[in-house]
């Protein structure tokens, strides 16, 4: 477990909760996530040792997945993962029947979806993007994200308690294209945890860390650059993606090959879609970058 850095009371938390399985299926997700406030991932841990669903709600490229992996590396426990979308349904959360040949007879099958694997083996279930499912299709997980922890499998009548150690987070992406507001009743069983775009020395670190960029001096002008973005994104003149720490991760990266400006028009201006927020980050990096 990599408790390194965590309060003693909090530590003593994740110890007695990370329960589960240790073998197959799943993957332990590699650690990383940075905030300029611990609190962010001192509660999502608290929240979870108690058995409490956690929401992460933050824009585009805010670190969501990060920071569900780095939930994953410190309790050590494997994650499983849902991509919502509008066509996701029940199968893909809880798995399918399919016709298996064994000595020449065919005989039909479970395969076991995300949701059934974590619960059964006390694993950590990550539901990514999950205002982007048709309302409909996840009230079947009520049972299984309130006391009960438990589900009927529709497609084999096992009634399934989840063992102890499962976990469950969520990702939120509000206001995003395609996205519906969640269900009350859905929210309602959810702890939220707000995931901000870094900023400042954080923000330095985490470039230094992620991108392939090693110019110092370089890197501390796309934090000033973020630094100025984000104010424009709080006046309301360019939309929040423009903030966003993967648009600017890739950015860097290209800045290695190509001048700056030409990295930020491909990294961050072209993905915009009005002309004058386009313009307002281009006179940003005017100032910024010679
Ligand atoms: N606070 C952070 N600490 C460490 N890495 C970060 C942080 N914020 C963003 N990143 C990096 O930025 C990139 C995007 O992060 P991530 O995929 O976790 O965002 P997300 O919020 O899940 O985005 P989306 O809502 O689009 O799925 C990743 O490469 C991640 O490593």
């Amino acid at each position: 477990m990599k408790l390194d850095n965590l309060p003693e009371e909090i530590r003593e938390l994740v110890e007695k909760s990370s329960k589960g399985e240790s073998e197959s299926g799943g993957r332990i997700g590699s650690g990383g996530y940075t905030a300029e406030d611990p609190s962010v991932f001192h509660d999502v841990l608290i929240g979870l040792s108690l058995q409490k669903n956690i929401l992460l709600k933050g824009p585009t490229g805010s670190g969501k997945t990060k920071l569900a992996e780095s939930v994953s590396h410190t309790f050590n426990q494997p994650m499983y993962s849902i991509n919502c979308s509008i066509d996701l349904d029940t199968e893909a959360m809880l798995g399918f029947k399919t016709i298996e040949q064994v000595d020449g007879k065919s005989s039909i099958t479970f395969v076991e979806g995300p949701v059934i694997q974590a619960m059964k083996k006390g694993h950590i279930l990550y539901i990514d993007e999950i205002n982007m499912a048709k309302p409909e299709t996840l009230p079947i997980l009520n049972g299984v994200l309130d006391y009960r922890r438990t589900i009927t499998n529709p497609f084999t009548n096992e009634v399934i308690t989840a063992a102890e150690g499962f976990k469950v987070v969520a990702a939120i992406n509000e206001g995003y294209i395609g996205t519906v507001p969640l269900n009350e009743a859905l929210k309602n069983r959810f702890i939220v945890i707000d995931v901000p775009y870094i900023k400042g020395d954080t923000l330095k670190s985490v470039l230094t860390a992620q991108s392939a960029l090693k110019d110092e001096r370089m890197i501390d002008q796309f934090v000033a650059l973020s630094a100025d973005l984000f104010t424009q994104v709080q006046n309301g003149q360019v939309s929040e993606e423009a903030a966003s720490i993967r648009a600017l991760l890739d950015t860097c990266d290209l800045a290695i090959y190509m001048p700056p400006k030409r990295a930020i028009q491909r990294g961050i201006i072209d993905k915009l879609e009005d002309d004058r927020e386009k313009s307002a980050v281009k006179n940003i990096a005017d100032t910024i970058f010679e």
